[in-house]
């Protein structure tokens, strides 16, 4: 079965996106060709998940220098750079191709690729690394895997960040299943990570958010693997919403709780995750499903798109060097 598929690529400087609003239910691609239709599809989360906006970012600022003088594209990048503030990989992506812009947009565009060429081999090490840890950690095989929102190649350029960790698994015939968490409201996990699972022929389950905690009660769990969306220094990680009670819930039920991203998804200028910046997103999201009203007419909704997992809930974080400070991570030795 085929696993990875490229969220996007760069033709002739464009960039072509895999439109992951219409996933399930059709594969389509679309070309990006300016500034302002790649922060639309950023922020309508067509083009979605912290590496892939990582590169995305540096695409985009292969865009803004075309024909452009350095202030404007600077300007431009700025706009990019600031369209969804948690996913810390954004404004690395952009800042990692502003540096070029001295050099021209040929150089631009160079850095642009580089990046693009580097995601797999990264984001593959990151998992083959959290891989090893969770066959360490869990005493079981095969492995029954819960997942949160989507981690897959979907959310990176190919491969995936905690989603790898089930690619890597499945090839040795080591996953019984994966139980992955819908998501609500946006569904990147009903909608995404199905799909990619699917596709790759691994035995899963969608569930409620609201069931995960039941399906670690009744010992349907031995590992719950997660992406992030910005590391703080001491460990405290930002990702999807849902996230947080995940691992109230496998440190009550001592089930491991792995957080796997690429270093560039590491802030070390953060001490600690009070100070990441959660997006809010419109109430519609909440209010409507799928866009029929599913609330009554002024409902008002609460919407953060992410949470903040405190690092002495979080078994390990592993990145493509490994396991992040083990020795700052608590539940490490339980
Ligand atoms: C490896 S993707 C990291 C992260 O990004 C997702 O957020 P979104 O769908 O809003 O882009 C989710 O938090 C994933 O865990």
């Amino acid at each position: 079965m085929d696993r990875t598929v490229d969220w996007a690529g760069e033709l002739d400087g464009a960039i072509v996106i895999v439109d992951q609003c219409a996933l399930p239910g059709s594969y389509r691609t679309s070309r990006i060709d300016t500034v302002d239709e790649l922060i639309d599809a950023i922020q309508r989360l067509a083009v979605r998940g912290a590496p892939a906006l990582g590169a995305a970012g540096a695409l985009g600022v292969v865009l803004a220098a075309r024909d452009a003088d350095s202030a404007s594209a600077r300007r431009q990048a700025e706009r990019i750079a600031s369209a969804r503030p948690t996913a810390v990989n954004l404004r690395w992506g952009v800042e990692r191709a502003l540096a070029a812009l001295p050099h021209g947009a040929e150089a631009v565009l160079a850095e642009g690729r580089a990046l693009l060429a580097e995601d797999e081999r990264v984001n593959r090490a990151a998992s083959a690394n959290a891989a090893e840890l969770v066959l360490r950690r869990c005493g079981r095989q095969p492995l029954r895997l819960l997942t949160h929102c989507n981690t897959g190649a979907l959310a990176t350029v190919a491969w995936g960040t905690a989603l790898g960790v089930v690619w890597h698994l499945h090839a040795e015939g080591l996953v019984e299943e994966v139980l992955a968490d819908e998501t609500r409201p946006l569904l990147q996990g009903a909608r995404l990570t199905a799909w990619e699972l699917a596709r790759a022929g691994v035995p899963y389950r969608v569930l409620p958010d609201s069931a995960a905690a039941s399906a670690m009660a009744a010992g349907l769990v031995d590992c719950v693997l997660v992406g992030a969306d910005r590391i703080a220094a001491n460990g405290d990680v930002a990702n999807k919403i849902g996230t947080y009670p995940l691992a109230i819930s496998a440190a009550r039920h001592g089930i491991p709780f792995v957080v796997v991203a690429p270093s560039s998804t590491v802030d070390e200028t953060l001490a600690s995750g009070s100070g990441i910046e959660i997006e809010q997103r419109a109430a519609d999201e909440v209010t409507h499903s799928g866009g029929v009203r599913v609330t009554p007419e002024g409902a008002r909704a609460y919407n953060p798109a992410f949470d903040v997992t405190p690092a002495e809930l979080v078994t390990a974080v592993v990145t493509e060097h490994g396991v992040r400070s083990p020795e700052k991570t608590v539940r490490a030795q339980l």
